[in-house]
């Protein structure tokens, strides 16, 4: 498989030697610097681009490669309020656009228990539900992708609650994502359920990104040949 890093920072390196050890090639390796070089790339000698950039480029890249004919796999975080626009367009061109908060399969076990546990949940209001993240300094957007997945995984079941909040305990109508910033965290996910006199968690702790990488070549083999807008629960028959 020929593939276009676009992005080529500690995901973009981490999926580098993923696709090298299973037997693929790296047609191309786009960063900050030489964004530019990305208009040269087509379908002709590209199979599939994966993306992992930054929330404000995002969308501009895979939607030059949805424009381009390039089956894309993008884990950007941080850009999905513009995710129907993305959505359309690859609708529009009838390409391939395959996407995920998090691309490791741990993870999505993870939301899978998550949506479950959240449904036998909610019927017990005495329990406060709760998503904390925890990551590395560099981070930039907050919170995290997987942290907003989480969440909407729960309110699925919780109807009384007016959606997500960043950083606001007090907020009760809605669902609090408490982000955190550490030196060296991976990457961290806990949901908490907590009563006056007990606390049920589930979590999720990265010990490095391999299984976020060897997730997004897997995404990226399973695309070719697929045209539409799928995710994880679609390739894991979750
Ligand atoms: N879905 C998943 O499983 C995962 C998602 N992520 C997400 O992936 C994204 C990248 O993470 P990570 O690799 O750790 O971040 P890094 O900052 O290490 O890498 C991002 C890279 O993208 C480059 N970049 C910035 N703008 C452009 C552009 N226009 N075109 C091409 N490259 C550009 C940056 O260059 P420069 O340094 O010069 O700015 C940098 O090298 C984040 O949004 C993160 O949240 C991360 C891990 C797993
Ligand atoms: O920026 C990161 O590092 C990560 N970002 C993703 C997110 O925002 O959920 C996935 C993972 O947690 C690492």
């Amino acid at each position: 498989m020929r593939i276009l890093l676009i992005g080529y920072g500690k995901m973009g390196k981490t999926i580098e030697q993923m696709a090298l050890a299973k037997g693929h090639e790296i047609v191309g390796k786009i960063d900050r610097d030489n964004a530019h070089e990305l208009q040269n790339f087509s379908s002709k000698d590209t199979d599939v681009a994966i993306e992992f950039t930054h929330p404000a480029q995002a969308f501009r890249n895979i939607s030059y490669c949805l424009s381009n004919g390039i089956p894309v796999v993008s884990g950007s975080t941080g850009w999905l309020d513009k995710f129907e626009e993305a959505k359309n367009l690859c609708q529009q061109k009838q390409g391939a656009f395959f996407y995920a908060s998090n691309f490791s399969v741990g993870v999505n076990l993870f939301f899978h228990f998550n949506e479950y546990i959240a449904s036998k949940m909610q019927a017990y209001k005495e329990y406060e539900v709760a998503v904390r993240e925890i990551h590395h300094l560099q981070k930039v957007d907050k919170p995290s992708g997987t942290g907003i997945t989480a969440a909407e995984g729960i309110l699925a079941s919780y109807t009384n609650l007016a959606g997500w909040v960043s950083d606001n305990p007090e907020e009760k109508t809605k669902l609090n994502i408490a982000s955190e910033r550490e030196p060296d965290v991976v990457g961290t996910h806990i949901v908490t359920y907590s009563s006056e006199v007990d606390k049920i968690e589930l979590g999720h702790i990265a010990h490095s990104r391999a299984g976020f990488a060897e997730g997004a070549v897997m995404a990226a083999e399973w695309l070719i040949g697929r045209q539409g807008v799928y995710g994880m629960k679609d390739m894991l028959n979750l």
